[in-house]
This record gives structure tokens, C-alpha cells and sequence, in this order.
């Protein structure tokens, strides 16, 4: 007898067609359940990481968008000659302040996450605009550190511009890690990456009128107390001032924070009142419209206008000193501040709604309700006498202008090929 090798003993176990039909069906079955039982990914909390970037083309690109116009050595500190990395260049405030910045002839990279927070085909609208007047937009998570080390290592950036941020005062109740995420430890991680760069940048970054919190006394001014948070969105902004404080102590960053009052104009955030109620009077939905719960007074915001923040943004990086420390290692006091960017003139929603009305030429619905207890705050008012001194801060448009702004570009932008906000 012929010794045969043990493989061809191996067969195939002889089922009929009907077997194998049964069980392919079981299979089957079994995968669709997983599929159907598997949480859905989540992608609120900002956890996605890059991995497109590293690549040669993709360091050019960086490069060429940090370029400014022009090289000429003899005002190579002041406006028209620096570097600025925006994060959340995708975002509201983000794409504005990138679009000046490269207007006036700055070198701008963008970096932005491009989440789901809110409609992302909106903040891919906003790169296609930066990307054709020459900002490339990275797309990453500030809390990447490989990321940001590689973005320092390719780009000697004079000025940090961190605008990324898990925005919205009420969905940080559904949400709140994604709270903890961006707003504190991605503050981390940026601080520590701009600490360790050599030359260190001088870093403007966003933090909140909701710091004020429950204070009573108005308007609301830089050194009145912020330490009753109403909502941990406002928690994690005031927690940023503190590490704020921190690395500026330890390794002479230059800081500068930006209380923003309600921002608002064309190319908005959709998850903001001025931009829902616009959506919902235009579809005849009712709208939500909260008074105090006391006495049913009118809820207040010191709504400002884009342009006037975009303003405030670049005074405060023309007059961010430069950062002292070196290596890692402090050699001198670097500056420290926060200011107020507000409006001055607080209008009760009721008010914007009514504005809204006349803009539209529609009627709301109105669906009055006492606030409730989510972490709102009944009234902001600024007061920008420290933003007037230090940055020449004026905010010029009024809310009736402003909203005048965004009505206009909402129905161009929404109107002309029916996306749906
Ligand atoms: O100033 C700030 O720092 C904050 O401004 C806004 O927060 P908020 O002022 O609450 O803005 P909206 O959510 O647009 O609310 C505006 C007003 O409309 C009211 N509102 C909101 C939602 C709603 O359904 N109904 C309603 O009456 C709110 O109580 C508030 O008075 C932004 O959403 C925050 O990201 C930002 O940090």
C-alpha cells in the first residue's frame, strides 16, 4: 500500500444542499442581528483620530498655507506676517477669524475634527470657502498630540488661534464627556504642545460669557466673580481659565482668553436659537421660547455680531506679547489676560423673535416656556471697557443689522439648492 500524505485525507464533510442552505441561513441571520444589536458609533464625543496626515503632499500643503504674502524682514512680527494655526477652523467663529487672518496676508493652517455635533456638510461648506482663499484644513482632534507635535515641527507658528470647542450650554447635559474632552482635555494637550514648541506661540483662545454663571451684578465685567458655573459647559470653560493660568505660571505661555457673548451672523452655529427659530418659522414649527420661571419675565442675551468678534479675535493676537519660555522652561513673566467681547446692549429673546418675525415675513408660532433647569442662564451683559483700553473693541452692529446678515445668507445658502439646515 502507497503511504499517502496526510492532506489528501483531509475532505470536505459531505453535506447535502439542503444542510448547507439551512445553515448559511443561521449564519446569516446571526450577522444580521450583531449588526443590528451594535451601539451606533459615536462620534458626538469627538473621539475620531486622523489618519490622513503625514504624508509629503500633505506636509506641503501644510507649509504653503502657513506661507504669509509677503517675506519682507522689516515687519516680520507685526499684522500681514504670522503664522497663526486656527483650531476649529471649520467652525463659526473659526472660519471667520481664518478668512481675515489670511485677507490681510497671515500665513493660517487650519485644524478642525469636522464632528457631528451639528450638520457636518455645513462645516465642509465653510473648508471649501477657506481652501479656495488659500487655508488648508487639517482634519484632526486637538487631543491627537502626535498631530499638533508634527503640525509645530513643520511650522514655526507665531500664534495659536483655539477655537475648537464642544460648544452649546444645554446638550451638555446629554453629552457631557464630549464637555470634558475638547474643552479640558484638549485644552491640555494644545497647552502642552505650544509649551514644548521652540519658538513657543502666544495662544488666543475662546472661552465664554457663561463663566458669570449665577453672578447678579451687571453688566458683567472681567474681574467679578465666575465661580458659579451654571452648566458644566460654562464649568469647562472657566476650568480652561484656571490651566490657562497654569501654563502661563509654570511656562511663560502668553494667554489670552475671549469671553464670547452669544455669537451670532451668516454662517452660524444651527444648534443656536437665532438659527433654529429661522429654520422653524420658515417650516411653520412652533419654537420654544423661555421666560424666567419666577415671574415670567424675558430671558436676555448680549447678542454680538460676527464681524465685531472677528475684530476682537485679531486685536487680541496684534497685541499678544510674545511667550517667555524656552525648552519647555519659563525665563520670564509672559502676559495673562481675559477679556470680555460682548455687545453692551442685551435684547430679551422675545425681542429677536419679533426681529426674526419682520425679516421673514412670517409669523411664529410661539411656545412659551418657563427655562427650564438645564444650566441656561437668565441675562448676559459685557461690559468691554478692558477690551475698549487694551484692543480698541467696538462692536458696531445691532442686532436688527446683524440679524438683517444672517437672514440674507440664510436664504441664499438654504434657499438656492434646498440643503436642509
Ligand atoms: O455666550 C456664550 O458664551 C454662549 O452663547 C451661546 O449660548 P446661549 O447664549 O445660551 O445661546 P442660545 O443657545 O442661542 O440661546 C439664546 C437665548 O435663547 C434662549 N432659548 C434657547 C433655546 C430655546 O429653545 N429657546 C430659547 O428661548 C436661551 O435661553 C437664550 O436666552 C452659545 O451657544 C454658547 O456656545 C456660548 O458659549
Amino acid at each position: 500500500m502507497v503511504d499517502r500524505p496526510p492532506y489528501v485525507h483531509r475532505r470536505w464533510p459531505n453535506y447535502s444542499a439542503p444542510k448547507l442552505i439551512f445553515w448559511a441561513s443561521i449564519f446569516a441571520a446571526l450577522i444580521l442581528f450583531i449588526i443590528l444589536h451594535s451601539p451606533p458609533p459615536d462620534f458626538s464625543s469627538d473621539r475620531r483620530t486622523t489618519t490622513t496626515w503625514g504624508s509629503l503632499n500633505w506636509e506641503r500643503r501644510v507649509q504653503t498655507s502657513a506661507r504669509t504674502r509677503s517675506h519682507s524682514p522689516s515687519h516680520s512680527a507685526g499684522p500681514g506676517h504670522l503664522s497663526v494655526l486656527v483650531t476649529g477652523a471649520a467652525g463659526f467663529v473659526g472660519s471667520h477669524v481664518s478668512m481675515a487672518l489670511k485677507r490681510r496676508g497671515d500665513g493660517v493652517v487650519g485644524l478642525d475634527n469636522f464632528n457631528n455635533y451639528y450638520d457636518p456638510s455645513l462645516k465642509r461648506a465653510r473648508q471649501k470657502l477657506l481652501e479656495r482663499a488659500g487655508v488648508f484644513v487639517v482634519e484632526g482632534d486637538i487631543n491627537d498630540t502626535a498631530l499638533l507635535n508634527k503640525l509645530f515641527d513643520i511650522v514655526a507658528f507665531t500664534h495659536v488661534m483655539h477655537l475648537a470647542a464642544q460648544a452649546g450650554v444645554r446638550y451638555a447635559m446629554k453629552n457631557p464627556s464630549s464637555y470634558v474632552h475638547s474643552n479640558i482635555a484638549g485644552l491640555v494637550s494644545l497647552f502642552e504642545v505650544c509649551k514644548s514648541a521652540n519658538p513657543q506661540p502666544a495662544v488666543v483662545w475662546a472661552s465664554s460669557s457663561s463663566v458669570y454663571g449665577l453672578n447678579t451684578k451687571v453688566p458683567f465685567a472681567e474681574k467679578d466673580r465666575t465661580d458659579q458655573p451654571a452648566s458644566l459647559y460654562a464649568a469647562t470653560k472657566k476650568a480652561g481659565e484656571e490651566i490657562a493660568h497654569t501654563y502661563n505660571h509654570i511656562y511663560g505661555l502668553s494667554i489670552t482668553g475671549l469671553r464670547f457673548f452669544t455669537v451670532y451672523g451668516p454662517w452660524g452655529r444651527p444648534d443656536m436659537a437665532y438659527f433654529f427659530f429661522t429654520k422653524d418659522i420658515l417650516k411653520g414649527k412652533p419654537i420654544p421660547i423661555f421666560e424666567a420661571p419666577d415671574d415670567h419675565g424675558s430671558v436676555a442675551r448680549d447678542f454680538t455680531y460676527i464681524d465685531d468678534i472677528v475684530k476682537g479675535c485679531v486685536a487680541a493676537i496684534d497685541t499678544a506679547e510674545k511667550s517667555t519660555g524656552s525648552g519647555g522652561k519659563k525665563t520670564g513673566t509672559a502676559q495673562l489676560r481675559v477679556f470680555n467681547l460682548g455687545n453692551t446692549s442685551p435684547v430679551p429673546v422675545t425681542k429677536l423673535v419679533s426681529i426674526l418675525e419682520n425679516l421673514l415675513k412670517k409669523k411664529a408660532k410661539k411656545n412659551v416656556l418657563p427655562m427650564p433647569r438645564n444650566g441656561d442662564v437668565l441675562f448676559t451683559h459685557a461690559n468691554i471697557s478692558y477690551a475698549k483700553k487694551e484692543l480698541h473693541y467696538k462692536p458696531e452692529t445691532d442686532l436688527q443689522t446683524g440679524l438683517k446678515k444672517f437672514v440674507d445668507w440664510y436664504l441664499d445658502y438654504y434657499g438656492s439648492d434646498k440643503k436642509s439646515s
